[in-house]
Order: structure tokens, then C-alpha cells, then sequence
């Protein structure tokens, strides 16, 4: 489970170790959420962002663990925390 506000520090990352072949369910649990409120997760591919999936209330993203990612921070105007559960589940085939 994760929690952040905004002015916390995240950075982006990778959920195993590239080869390991892990898959990470990714859900955000909040009621509610505006877009201006930020709170994007980004996906890079070859270190430049390729991806930013919303933070809307109720989704899942499954995505290969090896992805290189980062949950961004809600903005300045965002009164509430943002919440994501992440699941990283070890796989015995590669995910590619
Ligand atoms: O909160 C997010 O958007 C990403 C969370 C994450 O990357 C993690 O828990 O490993
Ligand atoms: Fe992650």
C-alpha cells in the first residue's frame, strides 16, 4: 500500500530486477479523483516517459515489473492523499 501527499518525494523505479520476470498489479483505491489533481503513474522506455496512466478512481494496470516507472506526486491544489495497493507477483517465465 501506498501513501503520498503532495511535497513527498517518489522515485522511479523497477519492481524486480530486469530478467526476473515479476508482474505488478497496480490499483487505485480512492473514491475519488480530479484530474487536476495529478498523481499520474509514468512508464519510461529507454529512461524518457512514454506512458502516464490516471489515477481514476476503481482502476487496475498490470504491468511487467522490469518496466521502469514512477507514481508521480498529487499537485499543490490536492487536499486529499493518494492511495495506490500495488501487488508484485513472481512469475517462472520471463515477462516481455
Ligand atoms: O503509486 C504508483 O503509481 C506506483 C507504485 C509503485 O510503483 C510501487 O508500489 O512499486
Ligand atoms: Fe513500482
Amino acid at each position: 500500500m501506498n501513501l503520498c501527499h503532495y511535497g513527498d518525494m517518489e522515485y522511479p523505479h523497477r519492481d524486480c530486477e530486469l530478467g526476473e520476470g515479476a508482474v505488478t498489479v497496480l490499483y487505485y483505491p480512492m473514491m475519488s479523483w480530479n484530474k487536476e489533481w495529478g498523481g499520474e503513474t509514468i512508464f519510461y522506455e529507454y529512461g524518457e516517459s512514454k506512458y502516464a496512466i490516471s489515477p481514476k478512481p476503481g482502476r487496475f494496470v498490470i504491468f511487467c515489473g522490469e518496466l521502469e516507472h514512477l507514481g508521480t506526486l498529487p499537485t499543490r491544489i490536492c487536499s486529499q492523499s493518494r492511495y495506490t495497493v500495488a501487488l508484485k507477483f513472481k512469475i517462472k517465465s520471463q515477462c516481455k
